[in-house]
């Protein structure tokens, strides 16, 4: 039995399921027949995931997904790649099974190939390359080796949480015992320490907002030749910003280069995906062999999420909210506002965000503890705010700058105040909720828009591909 060594998921499969003789041929997709024809099935599987491979790339990951979601564990397919005391770590806090994206994107992030990772929201990118990003460094080495690259502050506050919670665990390199080093080089951060950190003792994984990393580059305190894996999050985000592309580019062609990294963008929205895949080529941000791993391509949302919308005028809107509220009981929820326009600000008003607030403090009556989260908040009570939503239940007023990253599992309820401006944000808003990758439990989406804003959220609902029903509120008169 030969196996290729790209794919060493293949080699345990089908050892795997040769040992598991419950597993039968039938239960599987009809495309896999294909592949494993012969009677000696599922011996004569190859090189499912190697370049050679003359069956269709796409095809045979999504076979291998049916198939491998029913025996593989995230240890079979990283073990001998990622070091030991990090998938110990990994289980112990829950991470046994990997997601649908973690199993197909791991064996081609393991095996050194570029990738770009889109799948839903909620299903578990980070830690597929945070996996990939302890299996290339080493501890034994001074230098920043992995760069990981987000939009906001709270984004990386958060991918940092998990980095070091991974490398909690110290291992045992020149009889000393180390930890892997992770820095977070936010805005808003310390960045005069940070600068005597770099300099003193590289940490071997930094994540950083652009704006904080490119001042970094620039004064030279520290440089990006020993960086082997460079990951950018949000990475739609990140190039539709005109605040931060121009660094972004510049970090991924001037500061370092494609030939010695590798590189991974990461997003559960890529529009024109073959656009960008072929500007990722031509401008030399990714190497040419770049991997699309696009994870339920048919279906952007995640399917255990109920949309319904409620149609009111602007002027009943906060009545319908706290009947809503009331009516649903969320476990806890997000209600999204409208960022406030620079006419509003120039002319002295308050953000629509702060006013609903207000009001929420004053007139609902239930448990949740009432929060705000927007722009104009300084970080130390944006960083507040965060900390008491880890702690109980929350109702978060806030604006589009959470509806990104944001990783609140107890969340079950999102409200659109304001409708979003576009349905990439629909999409990120609604995936503030539905975080846990395995329960089936239903979370809800609910948008409070006038008549005239149907077409809008019916342009959504084609983009998206979702159902959306429509809430009668009689004989409730807000
Ligand atoms: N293999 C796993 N087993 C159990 N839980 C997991 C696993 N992988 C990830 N999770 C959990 O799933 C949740 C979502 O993961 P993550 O934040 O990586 O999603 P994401 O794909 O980056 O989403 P987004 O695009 O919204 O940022 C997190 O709470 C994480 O702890």
């Amino acid at each position: 039995m030969a196996f290729c060594n790209l794919c060493p998921p293949t080699s345990l499969l089908c050892s795997k399921l040769a040992a598991l003789q419950s597993i039968s041929p039938e239960k599987l997709k009809p495309e896999l027949h294909f592949y494993y024809p012969s009677e000696k099935w599922p011996f004569r599987c190859t090189c499912l995931f190697s370049s050679s491979c003359s069956l269709s790339a796409s095809c045979c990951r999504a076979s291998m997904a049916e198939a491998t979601a029913e025996v593989l564990t995230l240890r079979d397919i990283c073990g001998g790649k990622v070091p030991e005391h990090i998938l110990k770590r990994a289980e112990e806090v829950g991470y046994v099974r990997p997601t649908d994206v973690q199993r197909q994107s791991l064996p081609v992030l393991l095996s050194g190939q570029d990738c770009v990772l889109h799948a839903q929201t909620g299903s578990g990118k980070t830690l597929a390359y945070l996996l990939l990003i302890y299996s290339v460094i080493n501890i034994q080495r001074s230098a920043v080796q992995a760069l990981i690259v987000v939009p906001t502050r709270e984004l990386g506050m958060q991918v940092t949480k998990v980095a070091r919670m991974l490398a909690a665990k110290s291992v045992e390199s020149d009889n000393m015992q180390r930890t892997y080093t992770v820095m977070s080089l936010l805005d808003g951060g310390m960045l005069k320490r940070h600068k005597s950190w770099l300099k003193a003792e590289p940490p071997e994984i930094v994540v950083a907002t652009i704006g904080s990393l490119s001042q970094m580059l620039e004064r030279h305190v520290f440089k990006l030749e020993a960086v082997r894996v460079l990951v950018v999050d949000e990475v739609d985000f990140m190039f539709n910003s005109s605040k931060q592309v121009y660094s972004l580019r510049k970090v991924l062609t001037s500061h370092s280069s494609i030939e010695r990294r590798q590189t991974v963008f990461a997003s559960a929205s890529i529009p024109q995906h073959n656009r960008f895949l072929y500007d990722c080529v031509q401008h030399k941000w990714t190497k040419n062999d770049v991997v699309h791993i696009h994870v339920n391509p048919i279906e952007p949302m995640p399917s255990h999420l109920h949309h319904s919308f409620a149609i009111c005028s602007k002027k009943e809107r906060l009545g319908v909210l706290l009947y809503l509220l009331q009516k649903d009981a969320p476990r806890s929820g997000i209600i999204f506002v409208s960022e406030q326009s620079e006419k509003s600000k120039k002319a002295g008003r308050p953000p629509s965000a702060t006013l609903l607030f207000d009001f929420l403090k004053a007139s609902y009556d239930g448990d949740l503890e009432i929060i705000l989260f927007e722009e104009d908040m300084n970080f130390n009570a944006r960083a507040a705010s965060l900390s008491d939503m880890r702690q109980r239940g929350f109702l978060l007023v806030a604006t589009d700058l959470a509806s990104r990253g944001f990783d609140l599992p107890q969340t079950t309820h999102i409200y659109n105040f304001d409708l979003p401006r576009t349905a990439v944000d629909y999409l990120h808003r609604s995936g503030r909720t539905a975080r846990l990758p395995f329960s089936a439990d239903r979370c809800f989406v609910t948008s409070l828009i006038t008549a005239e804003e149907q077409f809008v959220l019916q342009r959504y609902q084609n983009e998206l591909l979702f159902q959306c029903e429509e809430l009668i509120l009689e004989p409730f008169a807000p």
